[in-house]
């Protein structure tokens, strides 16, 4: 079982001609919106990969309708509170160019209590899996818990905070971060990757695949060839996808082939929660 301490966005895009300057009001000629961040995100890549996985996490009364859809895509739900804040949300504004502003609201994200974490992690068993990112509150007491209990804890250390890696690095068995990411953190800590006492650390590397660093040294894997469309969400599907692999007894090599897998095809689609591709997706498009 995966125990997903993650964060749970509303994405809400808006479609206009240029970027607005500043005192100007801009009517958008387009507006969708739908599940995001991280949290959610990775949830649905471990649910898609047939792993079980519950959610740790926080949303308020408007964003009901994020919780229904984490439950149809099969992601378990009682551990996702609704209070009295405001659900986490991404106003994204896209140019015609397509660039990006995106602000973030972090709202009920950033609002879980330790009661509620430990409620969670109370019913995992020795074995199960905790995975954090850095989108929502709690991670420290979350990784000092699930140690306690026997648990692998895994993180993905993204949006890079190099403050909070330093305070969880002790607790991480598995930590999965993209090529940027991993530079930052070499900077950080002045040494290589090698040097953070990590059992598992995998670098995700766009286009040329990815990386293992292990007390077995440093392995490659290609990538998958793909016609990028939209890389938005490769690396969350990337995670869920290797998580789900090692919590289903696959092991290291043949996690990391599926997680590849699901990369290639999410970077050939628009979208990200709603198009996470699932295991018979995967068969299909490779031919197993
Ligand atoms: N151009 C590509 N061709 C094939 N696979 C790709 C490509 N880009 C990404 N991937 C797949 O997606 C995985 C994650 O990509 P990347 O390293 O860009 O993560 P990221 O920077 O976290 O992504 P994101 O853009 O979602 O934040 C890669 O390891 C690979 O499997």
């Amino acid at each position: 079982m995966i125990w997903n301490l993650g964060s749970i966005n509303i994405d809400k895009f808006y479609g206009v001609t240029h970027h607005p300057a500043g005192g100007e009001t801009l009517a958008a000629h387009s507006f969708s919106e739908g599940l995001g961040g991280k949290g959610a995100n990775m949830s649905v890549a471990v649910a898609r990969a047939a792993a079980p996985v519950s959610h740790i996490g926080a949303i308020g009364r408007e964003g009901r309708w994020t919780r229904d859809r984490l439950l149809e895509y099969g992601v378990d739900t009682p551990h996702i509170h609704e209070i009295d804040v405001p659900t986490g949300h991404a106003n994204i504004v896209v140019d015609a160019e397509g660039e990006n502003t995106i602000v973030l609201f972090q709202g009920a994200n950033v609002r879980l209590t330790e009661s509620m974490i430990g409620a969670a992690l109370s019913e995992a068993s020795a074995g199960d899996i905790l995975l954090m990112q850095n989108e929502t509150n709690g991670q420290e007491y979350a990784s000092h818990t699930a140690q306690k209990l026997g648990l692998r804890v895994a993180y993905a250390a993204a949006p890079f905070d190099a403050d909070a890696v330093a305070r969880l690095v002790d607790r991480i068995d598995i930590m999965v971060l993209n090529a940027i990411e991993a530079a930052q953190l070499e900077e950080a800590t002045g040494a290589p990757l090698l040097a953070l006492g990590i059992r598992d650390v995998v670098v995700t590397l766009g286009a040329d695949g990815c990386k293992w660093i292990s007390d077995q040294g440093e392995r490659a894997f290609e990538a998958y060839p793909a016609q990028p469309v939209d890389t938005t969400g490769a690396g969350d599907t990337f995670t869920g996808y290797l998580l789900a692999g090692l919590d289903r007894g696959l092991g290291m090599e043949v996690s990391i082939d599926l997680a590849l897998k699901a990369g290639t095809l999410m970077v050939m689609r628009h979208g990200t929660a709603d198009v996470i591709p699932d295991l018979k997706e995967i068969q299909d498009h490779f031919g197993l």
